[in-house]
């Protein structure tokens, strides 16, 4: 407990310092309902009470939540807006449709991740406007077992400034979370990327956080085989999302 204190208090010290270095004025992040954001948010909330904002972002959501984010925004306390990006995701995504029917290019099979997707890229644009008219860096909330499995959205949810939580496993973020006083339905609930209905993170990637956790923080023998082929597999495929875009050698 006095350990979580201290790198919490050192956590947010570091986001001062990144903010001052960037010569910026304050932090946003994006608000889900979930447990990263909801840490993300208290610690943005300590480092500038006076200049961190939250942002509830709906998109065909469930309204538990939305439900869920207010609850984080009204326990930390920090400023935020409420916005439905139902109706802005859908023109997109029709509109692209559309398009590839006409052509005869249009692929069914993958409409669910494209929808998804773009939820999730939607998001940070949003995310990106409102950071670029208050001046402010965008925190992303991605935890160290998301980062070693590449389950995010290239350049959506993944598309940020800081991610304060990329040494944490995902069971540190729970322990964060009680100590900062996050809500029990926020914590109670199964990490969810929200973005289809009934999604679950374990289920959707076939294995657990506990055995993501195990996988980076060495505990091999921990991990029964079909669990470390599955993790193993997810981190080679999603090596391209955790480097900037490779171009070719100078010719
Ligand atoms: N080798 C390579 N080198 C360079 N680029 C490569 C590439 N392979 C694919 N790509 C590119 O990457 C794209 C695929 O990556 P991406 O678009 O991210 O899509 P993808 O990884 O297929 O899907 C995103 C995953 O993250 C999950 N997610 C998303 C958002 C939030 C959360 C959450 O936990 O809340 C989870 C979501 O449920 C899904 O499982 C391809 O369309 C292609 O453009
Ligand atoms: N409805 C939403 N409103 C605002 N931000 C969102 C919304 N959905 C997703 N996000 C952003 O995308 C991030 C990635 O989602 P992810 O599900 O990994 O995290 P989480 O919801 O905070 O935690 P959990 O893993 O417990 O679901 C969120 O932390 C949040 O910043
Ligand atoms: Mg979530």
């Amino acid at each position: 407990m006095k350990d979580i204190k201290l790198k919490i208090d050192k956590t947010v010290e570091w986001l001062r310092e990144k903010v001052k270095e960037a010569n910026s004025k304050g932090l946003i992040v994006g608000v889900s309902g979930g447990i990263d954001s909801a840490v993300v948010a208290y610690l943005i909330k300590k480092a500038f009470p006076e200049n961190s904002m939250g942002v509830i972002m709906s998109i065909k959501s469930n309204p538990n939540d939305r439900e869920d984010a207010l609850k984080v925004i009204n326990g930390c306390g920090i400023e935020f807006l409420d916005l439905d990006l139902t109706q802005p995701q859908d023109l997109i995504l029709s509109t692209v449709i559309n398009s590839l029917k006409e052509k005869n290019l249009y692929k069914e099979d993958y409409l669910k991740m494209t929808d998804a997707n773009l939820r999730a890229r939607v998001r940070m644009s949003t995310v990106y406007t409102v950071a670029n008219n208050l001046g402010y860096l965008v925190v992303g909330t991605d935890n160290a077992a998301e980062i070693h499995t590449g389950y995010f959205t290239k350049y959506g949810d993944g598309g940020v400034d800081l991610v304060p939580l990329s040494n944490l496993t995902k069971k540190e973020v729970y322990e964060w979370a009680k100590v900062l006083g996050v809500h029990k339905d926020v914590i109670n609930k199964a990490p969810s990327a929200g973005l289809w209905e009934g999604q679950t993170d374990e289920n959707e990637m076939g294995t657990t956080y506990d055995m993501i956790d195990a996988v980076v923080e060495g505990r091999l023998d921990e991990v029964p085989q079909k669990d470390k082929e599955i993790i193993d597999r997810l981190h080679r495929v999603s090596e391209h999302k955790r480097h900037t875009p490779a171009g070719p050698p100078k010719f």
